[in-house]
């Protein structure tokens, strides 16, 4: 059997007469946290929504847990997938607990588990429910809703996340502190996949257990951290990696 959660085989995407994606093809095992890095229009968030069929692929095949997502009834699907977007579209006229239990709620469960997962999730990403719980959105920061986003679509205890820059919209201090939120409640539902799409060079290199760097609808390199700053493959690597070691030389000079 085959451990990868989602597996990308000559995937295809054109729209109208332009093809944006040509042949991707890569495999994101079970449990891993994947960062996709790339310049703005190389493709990441049509990939994204390629695997919960948000947009339909021209061809190839794509695997989730190893069966043909055209295989799988969508709801199912999308059952299965939680998905954060940077607008995060909580809903203003319901609680921050109602927010949290809009799929469960769909799924019919019943009222006592509802309250047990709502109470466990907004614990998880360290909104208590006792305070918290009974808010409108309106009345939370926007990093506060962005974790309520990321409770939401872990309510029906997905096996894989897509998240799509969903912490673009906050400031430098919050946004540092969301990453490291993010990266323990990965640690912490050990056995979840994470996939996120992000502009910013330093979240996908603290955040990824692999980063896929894209460009032009082309995977540039698929790699560790690591092994991507020690032999990066191309030269869209190469003057990607240099835009930080640019940075890195102004803030020592500043010092
Ligand atoms: N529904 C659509 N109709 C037509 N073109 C589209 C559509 N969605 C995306 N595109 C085009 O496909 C290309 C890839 O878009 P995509 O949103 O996947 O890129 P991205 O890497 O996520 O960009 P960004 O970082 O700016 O969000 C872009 O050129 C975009 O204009």
């Amino acid at each position: 059997m085959s451990n990868s959660a989602v597996k990308f085989k000559n995937v295809e995407k054109k729209f109208a007469a332009e093809t944006i994606i040509e042949k991707l093809s890569f495999e994101v095992e079970d449990g891993e946290f994947i960062t996709i890095l790339g310049s703005s229009g190389s493709g990441k968030t049509t990939t994204l929504k390629m695997i919960n069929r948000l947009v339909e692929p021209d061809g190839g095949t794509i695997e989730v847990n190893g069966q043909s997502i055209e295989q799988i009834d969508l709801i199912e699907l999308r059952r299965n997938i939680g998905y954060v977007v940077q607008q995060i579209g909580l809903f203003p006229h319901l609680t921050i607990e109602k927010n949290i239990a809009t799929v469960p709620e769909l799924l019919g469960w019943d009222k006592e588990k509802i309250l047990v997962r709502v109470k466990e999730l907004m614990e998880l990403v360290k909104l208590p429910y006792e305070q918290y719980g009974k808010r409108h959105p309106k009345q939370l920061s926007g990093g506060q809703q962005q974790r309520v986003g990321v409770a939401r679509a872990l309510a029906a205890n997905p096996q894989i996340m897509l998240l799509d820059e969903p912490f673009g919209a906050v400031d430098a201090i919050t946004r540092k502190e969301l990453q490291k939120q993010i990266k323990s409640i990965h640690k912490e539902l050990s056995g979840k996949t994470f996939l996120f799409v992000t502009h910013d060079i330093n979240e996908a290199f603290y955040l990824g257990d692999k980063v896929m760097i894209m460009n032009n609808g082309e995977i540039s390199q698929y790699d560790t951290p690591k092994n991507i700053v020690t032999n990066p493959k191309t030269d869209f690597v190469k003057e990607l990696l240099d835009t930080i070691y640019e940075e890195e030389a102004l803030w020592r000079e500043l010092k």
